[in-house]
């Protein structure tokens, strides 16, 4: 029988759709049953881990929000001596994440501008808004509290909650797909925030079977210290 390599390699390989428009994202690309699997495996992760986390106590929490500031201060002396004019995003917290606003307001009297997540449209890339301590907020998507003000910021480092984590910088969220969306949405534009994961050493996984719309983050932060450079 002769060989007949062009009838295995399609003209157009799904697996380039990314590299010509690199937020295309093709659901075919994973194997249906594999990718329920995971999202099932995932489902059940995450109610362990959010349910270990929220018996943690609230001083044994502040003490880990401490130590992630610092971790979060050091890095960013390291990458921005100078923060003035960088945009710097963090989150509300909900269910028992680390609560770092203190730090998030801290960086304006170092001339950055803090932001907060959004989620304006379902299903869609993450916007960022503008955020200072005592800023009026509104209840967004999932009650999640978001500025009130409208306007815009595009951050440069770009804070990104960890329920789950995997030591190659590997995610596990709420099962939303947010900064996944976000992140890829700002490989399309040419645009690279420092992405740095955030949350607890004990949530850290020996894999969370990364799927192929998983965008790993550029450094991990726990209370005991700093995963990375990993991209
Ligand atoms: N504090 C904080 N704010 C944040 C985030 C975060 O992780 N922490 N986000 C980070 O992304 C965004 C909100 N993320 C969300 C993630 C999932 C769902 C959601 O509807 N989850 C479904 C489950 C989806 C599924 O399993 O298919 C649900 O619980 O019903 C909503 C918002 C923006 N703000
Ligand atoms: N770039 C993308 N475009 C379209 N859908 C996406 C994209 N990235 C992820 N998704 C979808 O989002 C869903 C949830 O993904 P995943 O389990 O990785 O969420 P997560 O990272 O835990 O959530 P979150 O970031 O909101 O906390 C998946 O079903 C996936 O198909």
């Amino acid at each position: 029988m002769t060989s007949r390599p062009e009838a295995r390699s399609p003209a157009s390989p799904p697996c380039l759709a990314a590299e010509i428009a690199p937020d295309y994202f093709d659901p075919l690309a994973v194997e249906p049953q594999q990718a329920t699997d995971v999202m099932r495996w995932r489902k059940a992760q995450r109610s362990s881990l959010l349910a270990a986390r929220a018996a943690i106590s609230s001083s044994a929490r502040a003490a880990i929000a401490t130590a992630i500031a610092h971790g979060l201060d050091r890095l960013l002396e390291e990458l921005f001596p100078d923060l003035t004019g960088k945009v710097i995003s963090g989150y509300w917290p909900i269910k028992s994440e680390p609560d770092l606003r203190f730090w998030l307001g801290s960086l304006s009297a170092r001339g950055a501008q803090a932001a907060l997540p959004v989620v304006e449209t379902i299903a869609r890339p993450l916007i960022f808004r503008p955020w200072h301590p005592g800023a009026p907020m509104i209840r967004g998507h999932w009650n999640i509290l978001v500025p009130e003000s409208t306007a815009e910021a595009d951050p440069d480092f770009m804070l990104a909650p960890l329920v789950g984590w995997q030591s190659e910088g590997y995610r596990l969220g709420y099962g939303g797909g947010y900064f996944d969306r976000t992140l890829a949405a700002c490989r399309a534009r040419g645009r690279k925030p420092v992405v740095v994961g955030v949350g607890l050493s004990s949530a850290k996984l020996a894999t969370i079977f990364p799927q192929p719309h998983d965008i790993a983050m550029d450094y991990i932060i726990t209370e005991t210290g700093q995963v990375g450079p990993l991209r």
